[in-house]
């Protein structure tokens, strides 16, 4: 009887594995017990490109991939996304909750991690503050310029051996930290943007290994002793964090003037258009809670992408001296002087803009893009999928795909540019910033920063890899987003 029971117990188990839990998915390998298809995420394959790779030649452009307990379902064919996440976007803008992130957050608070009538809210609110900084007072420009004065400044001092790493990511972060909370960072605060940079390093680097998503996914495990370690630094790190800026917002709290409806930085605005709510249950969606989330997301988004992607950049650049030297031909024909380079500038640059263009399609930076769930049953290629599933469109397998990018490998500037004009081409494939109604929100601030930072150092500087570094590795580090292991260079004025 008893041997009964376990078989039974058994067919049961099994039979849910193999067949009954994935009957409606994608086809996808099989996932195990507790961890899923994590368990694929070997060395070999980091940080994740050649895995998505091989399971789309083994199961086609759509699949499903299992995040511990969580079936995601995972589209790596540029057709297909465009024409659903694109072309049928208002039913793929949910987002899905991982446990660890409620957790933290307090709720599905933010702006990346939360859905619904809050994401959309939250979203527009965010976007029209940005675009006035943007718009109306050109207040943007003006900050991410004052950037790039300070960070040519800079190298100025110590210019015969430069990390650009570190100078990039006190420049990005200050750009974003400004527009936040309305100050920069220099000499005096430098501790506090490192300590910020230093939690936000180690939590990005934790998040994005196999570990993580387990933890991510059962907090619970937190309980048992080896995890227990690394669970309390994901959390020390991530409220640490956000505690930095819950402190920042009560400080601007005790001074902020009701009286005037100007605001000079997004806590403001945010404060301000809380006071407004202050009669709503949860003060309308203009909680505390929220913009401890919507300043984590914003301050972690904006940073170490935009850092990141300089820095890549700058080792394409290095490394394919017949580009450098195309960068250099440009900017002393269209430029011709050391002044400093504004958007006004951009239409002119077709190479600058191009290698940029080209920099983002390499460093590749999101291995794994977010994911979305579905907020209405949908049928992508035969496959008819429920609402509330987990679905991410892969833009790392569209931007390496050979079939667009042929070589894809390789940095080439010119795929970016009309033969015979030289022109700047409109590719639709480079996808860096996600596609569809949450695709990024901070697209037009990086893109100037890209730009305005990129063009300016090598308009200023003639630059060379330092001698003891002369090849420089270009094998992706590993977390969240890509970053290039450090190198070091040498700047000499050009004018
Ligand atoms: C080179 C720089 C950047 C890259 C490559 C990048 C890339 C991305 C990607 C791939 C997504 C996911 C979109 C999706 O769900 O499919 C995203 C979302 C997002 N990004 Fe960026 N990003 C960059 C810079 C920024 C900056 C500067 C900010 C802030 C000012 C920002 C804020 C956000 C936010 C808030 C979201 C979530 C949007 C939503 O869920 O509605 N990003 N970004």
């Amino acid at each position: 009887m008893i041997l009964l029971i376990i078989f039974s117990l058994l067919f049961l188990y099994f039979f849910d594995l193999f067949y009954w839990k994935r009957r409606n998915l994608p086809p996808g390998p099989l996932p195990l017990p507790l961890v899923g298809n994590l368990y694929l995420m070997t060395d070999d394959v980091k940080p994740g490109y050649k895995m998505y790779e091989k399971l789309k030649q083994q199961y086609g452009p759509i699949f499903t991939f299992w995040l511990a307990k969580l079936p995601m379902v995972t589209v790596t064919d540029w057709k297909l996304i465009k024409q659903h996440f694109i072309k049928d976007g208002a039913n793929y803008v949910g987002r899905p909750e991982f446990p660890i992130s409620i957790e933290i957050r307090k709720g599905a608070f933010g702006i990346i991690e939360s859905h619904g009538d809050r994401w959309i809210q939250q979203r527009r609110f965010a976007l029209h503050i940005l675009r006035d900084f943007g718009l109306g007072k050109n207040l943007m420009e003006e900050k991410v310029l004052n950037e790039v004065t300070a960070m040519i400044e800079t190298i100025k001092k110590s210019p015969g051996d430069v990390d650009m790493q570190n100078v990039f990511d006190a420049s990005v972060g200050s750009v974003i930290n400004n527009l936040l909370f309305g100050y920069r960072y220099d000499e005096s605060n430098m501790a506090e943007f490192l300590e910020l940079k230093d939690r936000m390093n180690k939590h990005f680097k934790m998040a994005a290994e196999p570990i993580g998503g387990l933890v991510g996914m059962y907090p619970w495990l937190g309980y048992f002793p080896i995890l227990k370690g690394f669970k309390e630094v994901v959390m020390k790190n991530w409220v640490g964090l956000m505690e930095m800026f819950r402190k920042q917002a009560e400080e601007k709290l005790a001074t902020i003037d009701y009286d005037s409806d100007e605001y000079s930085d997004y806590v403001e605005a945010f404060l301000k258009e809380r006071k407004k709510h202050e009669n709503e249950p949860g003060y309308g969606g203009f909680e505390m809670e929220q913009l401890d989330s919507v300043c984590f997301d914003l301050w972690v988004a904006g940073m170490e992408t935009t850092s990141n992607t300089l820095y890549w950049s700058l080792l394409y650049v290095l490394l394919n001296p017949e580009v450098l030297k195309k960068v250099y031909d440009e900017l002393d024909q269209k430029i011709g002087s050391d002044r400093i380079i504004t958007t006004s500038d951009r239409n002119n640059l077709n190479y600058v803009n191009a290698t940029i263009n080209e920099s983002q399609r390499l460093a590749n930076l999101l291995p794994m893009n977010l994911s979305r769930t579905t907020t209405a049953d949908v049928e992508i290629a035969g496959y008819r999928i429920p609402k509330d599933t987990v679905i991410t469109p892969q833009i790392s397998s569209v931007m390496y795909d050979p079939e667009i990018f042929p070589e894809p490998y390789e940095f080439r500037p010119e795929r970016f540019l009309e033969e015979g004009t030289g022109n700047l081409k409109k590719v639709e494939e480079l996808v860096p910033f996600s596609i569809g109604k949450r695709q990024c929100l901070g697209e037009g601030l990086a893109k100037m920063e890209l730009f305005l930072f990129f063009s300016n150092l090598f308009n200023k500087f003639k630059i060379e890899l330092h001698p003891d570094n002369l090849e420089p590795s270009i094998v992706k580090e590993c977390g969240v987003t890509m970053k290039a292991k450090n190198y070091r260079v040498v700047m000499k004025e050009r004018y």
